[in-house]
């Protein structure tokens, strides 16, 4: 696909020049009024499900870093919610700032967060590929996790102290055995509505899950994500990655619909 970034000139406002569906009807993220999200007694809980054995590997790949997992089979799943069946764990990823004031994608009452984790789920059940649901209106489903400044999150240092073997974009290590159960918040309450990738191809093809309660990460814990680059080893500009993070895009008539008064 065309090279796009978070940067003056190929940046969010720039990526309708060649993603034209970043002008569309149901974009991603967006800012989350409470007062105005609509109580649905008959939302079922969400119901995560995710097994010991199914990540792989740790990868930088020039926009975030990115923990990948099997998904060949029904292992690690999520379902409930606004969901009609189990959608299966693909990746999570983070999107962060350059200092505390701003990192996350969507916001809360104009609030933003330091960071933001995305754990992305596809719908195997409708189709027969990751990169066909990627584009599917129900193919996808993100469980969108905000992260506020705080004492360090007892197992993020897991990822944390892993991320200097991804520095350069297009570095990959292992990673195998984590569960990023240990990573979501005491309570599960959550908005939903329907969106989109907060990336290109920025496909509308997202059932957005954030919970309500975010979880805590440090200063140390986001210094190391900030000593991460956008840039491969090879090339001159050493560009760290920060501030990788979509503003909030207009709700166009959508419902946020809340699964808590
Ligand atoms: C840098 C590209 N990020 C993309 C990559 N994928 C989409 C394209 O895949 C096609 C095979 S994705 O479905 O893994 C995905 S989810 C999110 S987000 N921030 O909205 O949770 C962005 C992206
Ligand atoms: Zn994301």
């Amino acid at each position: 696909g065309h090279k796009w970034g978070y940067g003056e000139e190929d940046g969010p406002s720039a990526w309708h020049k060649s993603y034209p569906i970043a002008q569309g009807t149901r974009q991603s993220p967006i800012n989350i009024v409470p007062e105005e999200a609509v109580y649905d007694s008959r939302l079922p809980a969400i119901s995560i499900n995710y097994d010991n054995c199914t990540s792989l590997n740790i990868s930088n790949n020039g926009h975030s870093v990115v923990v990948e997992f099997e998904d060949m089979d029904d292992r690690s799943v999520i379902q409930g919610g606004p969901l009609e069946n189990a959608y299966r764990l693909k990746q999570f990823h983070f999107h962060w700032g350059g200092k505390d004031c701003d990192g996350s994608e969507h916001t809360v009452s104009g609030k933003t967060y330091v960071s933001e984790l995305h754990l992305v789920h596809w719908n195997a059940v409708r189709y027969r590929t990751f990169g066909e649901a990627a584009a599917a209106p129900d193919g996808l489903a993100v469980l969108g996790i905000f992260m506020e400044k705080g004492d360090g999150h007892g197992d993020l240092h897991t990822i944390t102290d892993a991320l200097y073997m991804v520095k350069f974009k297009g570095s990959v290590a292992n990673f195998k055995g984590f569960n990023p159960k240990c990573l979501l918040p005491s309570n599960l309450k959550f908005w939903t509505y329907p969106g989109s990738l907060t990336t290109p191809p920025l496909h509308e093809s997202v059932t957005w899950i954030v919970l309500a309660e975010p979880i805590r990460v440090s200063d140390k814990q986001m210094a190391k994500f900030r000593m991460l680059l956008f840039s491969a080893e090879e090339e001159e500009q050493r560009k760290r990655m920060e501030n990788n993070f979509r503003p909030p895009q207009p709700l166009k008539g959508r419902t946020v619909r809340a699964s808590f008064k």
